[in-house]
């Protein structure tokens, strides 16, 4: 194997670095994924408690709604997703 050149050992400390960043920041993510699983759970079980059904088709249409605005198409995808960890599949 050669010795990577200056340039080339510094361009691999700053995407160690930068995956480092990623990887916490996916850790974090996945933390508030399961915090919105468990408070959308708890109105899921409200609901159904009062005699309700555990889907609301009118605030999941609002949910994808806010995440294709923000995030375009993928961000409806990725709203779907979210929608499908907190009450299964419809
Ligand atoms: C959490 C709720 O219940 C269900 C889960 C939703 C969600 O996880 O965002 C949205 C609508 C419902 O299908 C709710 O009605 O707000």
């Amino acid at each position: 194997m050669t010795t990577p050149t200056p340039e080339a050992a510094g361009t691999e400390t700053v995407i160690a670095e930068k995956r480092r960043r990623i990887d916490d920041l996916d850790t974090r993510i996945i933390d508030l994924v399961r915090e919105r699983m468990t408070v959308s759970g708890q109105i899921q079980h409200e609901r159904i408690g009062a005699g309700g059904r555990r889907v609301s088709l009118n605030r999941e249409m609002e949910v994808l709604t806010h995440y294709s605005a923000e995030l375009g198409r993928p961000g409806t995808t990725l709203a779907m997703t979210l929608l499908e960890l907190c009450r299964g599949k419809v």
